[in-house]
């Protein structure tokens, strides 16, 4: 039986084309507001170290304004840390972030940086924040969320988007064996990244996902149909996954 699916909208980029020129538009704080009319059931936001979109103040606003979860992806450290403890987000995701990437190119090595993550996952616990670690779908991995206590992972689907064929079939299975092993362990997955209209069907038909998290594509097609109707018909096509 599946989970009920939640669509979490990414709006990291939208503050993107607002930062390419300064001042305050667009407004990243608008479209989380727009998405949620559009039928997001979460918002997420990734304050990057060098931050490069989203930016200090846009999560306060976002605290401000939003009443569905604001899902915070950040870096494991001790700013990251302290900030998150300061606005007590729905949920912290914690993610891998090297300064030179153009985007987050794997999943975090929860299982190689077991002894750094532990006492961030565990501050972020214990205020009551819900922790996910942005993983690949790897055992050991989801074994080493386990150990941290993390209620939630999120499985990188980059590289899944970006193969095709018999690669990218091999990576979905990888994906969905993943998520049936987290959610016998009594861990929530999720799942998301590079996701599109064209790739998101087989990722939402995996029974156990409980939430998708979509951001590059929905607020790239937004130039072309609109953000409520990117949002709305990736919503569909969700549904019509499961
Ligand atoms: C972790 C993740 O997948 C998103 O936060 C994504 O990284 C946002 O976009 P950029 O990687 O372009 O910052
Ligand atoms: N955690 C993945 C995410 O928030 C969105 O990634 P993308 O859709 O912007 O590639």
């Amino acid at each position: 039986m599946s989970t009920p699916l939640r669509l979490g909208v990414n709006i990291d980029h939208v503050a993107t084309i607002r930062n390419a020129r300064g001042g305050t538009h667009p407004d990243p704080v608008k479209a989380a507001l727009l998405s949620v009319k559009a039928g997001a059931d979460g918002i997420t936001a990734h304050l990057r170290e060098d931050r490069r979109h989203i930016r200090d103040e846009d999560i306060a606003m976002l605290m401000a304004s939003l009443d569905v979860p604001l899902n915070l992806e950040m870096a494991a450290t001790q700013e990251m840390l302290e900030i998150a403890l300061r606005h007590k987000p729905h949920a912290a995701c914690i993610v891998p972030e090297k300064r030179e990437e153009r985007t987050t190119e794997g999943g975090l090595d929860a299982a190689g940086q077991f002894d750094a993550l532990r006492p961030i996952v565990s501050a972020l616990g214990e205020a009551g924040i819900r922790v996910s670690l942005f993983i690949e779908a790897d055992a050991a991995q989801i074994e080493a969320a386990m150990k941290l206590g993390a209620p939630v992972v999120e499985f990188h689907t980059g590289a899944y988007a970006h193969l095709d064929g018999s690669a990218r079939a091999a990576e979905l299975r990888r994906i969905a064996d993943a998520a049936a092993l987290a959610a016998k362990n009594g861990i929530e997955p999720h799942a998301g990244h590079g996701l599109t209209f064209d790739n998101v069907a087989p990722v939402a038909a995996i029974p156990q996902i409980a939430e998708l998290n979509i951001g590059h594509f929905l607020i790239g097609e937004a130039i072309f149909g609109g953000l409520e109707a990117s949002i709305r018909e990736m919503r569909r096509q969700m549904d019509l996954a499961r």
